[in-house]
């Protein structure tokens, strides 16, 4: 009786889907394989599979390029039957998306099985992903970021934190259920406010003692248990350098997977003229400095660790296109020269 009603339900939701937009059909179509466990598993069978070994994405190298190869699901029935237990490999993938014809996007994690018997077998290799993420395609990026956020999740809330007991994940892997306390936990992302800071013909850049020699970037910092965007901005502006915020606008945010799933939200904000001198706090950053147009300018042609300095240290450059602190920095270039003009 309830697959008769499921089915007439999917009938239903599919004529009212001729009559929406493909975006709008391709959210519903998730969100079903989401709410559904049946229909995610049938999904499985005819999906294509992004594969990852311990969290590394599996990458090829064509000529001068990365690719990020979709394994078919008969591809890689193929490859598990080379290993034991099959069956059970396919149920510990997760959904990341289907394409406009519906075909649905699942990444996988082989961490456990031999890596060189799989690199073989797809002629490729699993590759760290902050090297990946500058590698390939631009719009493969934010997919790996994003599946590979996922994976890890998932691998790190095996237990319920309240009772100790296994948690089980739902077959998309959009969730997971501890059946002993009901508990349900969802994937999670931690808020991160980046700010680039201006005094309004300058810009401050400041470097982190992790960072690669010579790269510089805009003010980052966790948000706080019940601080809103504005609050994260001022105090991590007035902690990490001392300075006062007058105003501040909201840019772009974007997902980033290090060191954890966060939220990147990009802002600008204005100090006053008067008030720039930098008080830096030295147990989170190494160097906080102004930048003017001209070395900013001349900063975001180098690329990373590219040129020196007379005295040996590496001229200023600033994260690749993938990061949004270069989206911030090419904004704040772009607001200064329309200034200019
Ligand atoms: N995509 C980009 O352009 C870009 C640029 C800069 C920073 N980032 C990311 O922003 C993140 C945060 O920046 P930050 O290091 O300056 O933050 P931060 O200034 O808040 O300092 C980090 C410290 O905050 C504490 N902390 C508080 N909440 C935390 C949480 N949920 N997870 C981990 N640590 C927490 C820890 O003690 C940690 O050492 C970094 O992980 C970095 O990868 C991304
Ligand atoms: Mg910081």
């Amino acid at each position: 009786m309830a697959a008769i009603y499921q089915a007439v339900c999917r009938r239903a939701s599919s004529l009212i889907c001729r009559f929406h937009s493909t975006y709008v059909q391709k959210m519903r179509y998730l969100n079903d394989l989401k709410e559904d466990d049946s229909l995610c598993r049938q999904a499985q069978t005819s999906g294509t599979f992004y594969l990852f070994h311990n969290l590394s994405p599996f990458l090829q190298e064509v000529g001068k390029q990365y690719l990020v190869p979709q394994v078919s699901a008969a591809e890689m029935k193929r490859i598990l039957e080379k290993f034991k237990e099959a069956e059970q490999w396919i149920e510990k993938s997760v959904l990341i998306g289907c394409s406009d014809e519906h075909v649905p996007h699942f990444a996988l994690d082989l961490g456990a099985l031999e890596k060189s018997v799989i690199e073989a077998e797809l002629k490729g290799s699993f590759t760290d992903l902050r090297k990946a993420l500058f590698v390939v395609d631009e719009k493969d990026s934010p997919l790996l970021a994003s599946a590979q956020s996922l994976l890890r999740w998932h691998d790190s809330h095996q237990y319920c934190s309240k009772t100790g007991q296994p948690t089980q994940k739902n077959v998309a892997g959009s969730k997971r259920v501890c059946h002993a306390s009901g508990i349900i936990y969802y994937p999670q992302m931690s808020p991160v406010v980046i700010t680039l800071v201006s005094d309004g013909s300058r810009c401050l850049l400041a470097r982190q003692p992790s960072f690669p020699q010579g790269m510089y970037s805009a003010l980052s910092g966790f948000c706080d248990m019940g601080e809103n965007v504005e609050e994260t901005v001022r105090r991590e502006v007035a902690e990490e350098v001392g300075l006062e915020v007058e105003s501040f606008q909201y840019s772009a945010s974007q997902h980033w997977p290090f060191p954890s799933s966060c939220l990147m939200i990009a802002c600008h904000a204005l100090v006053r003229e008067q008030q720039t001198e930098i008080s830096m706090n030295s147990l989170e950053l190494e160097e906080a400095r102004w930048f003017d147009l001209e070395e900013i300018v001349e900063g975001l042609k180098r690329a990373p660790g590219s040129s020196k300095q007379d005295d040996g240290r590496l001229l200023p450059w600033f994260p690749p296109k993938q990061a949004i602190a270069h989206q911030l920095i090419r904004e704040w270039v772009k607001q200064q020269t329309s200034q200019l003009a």
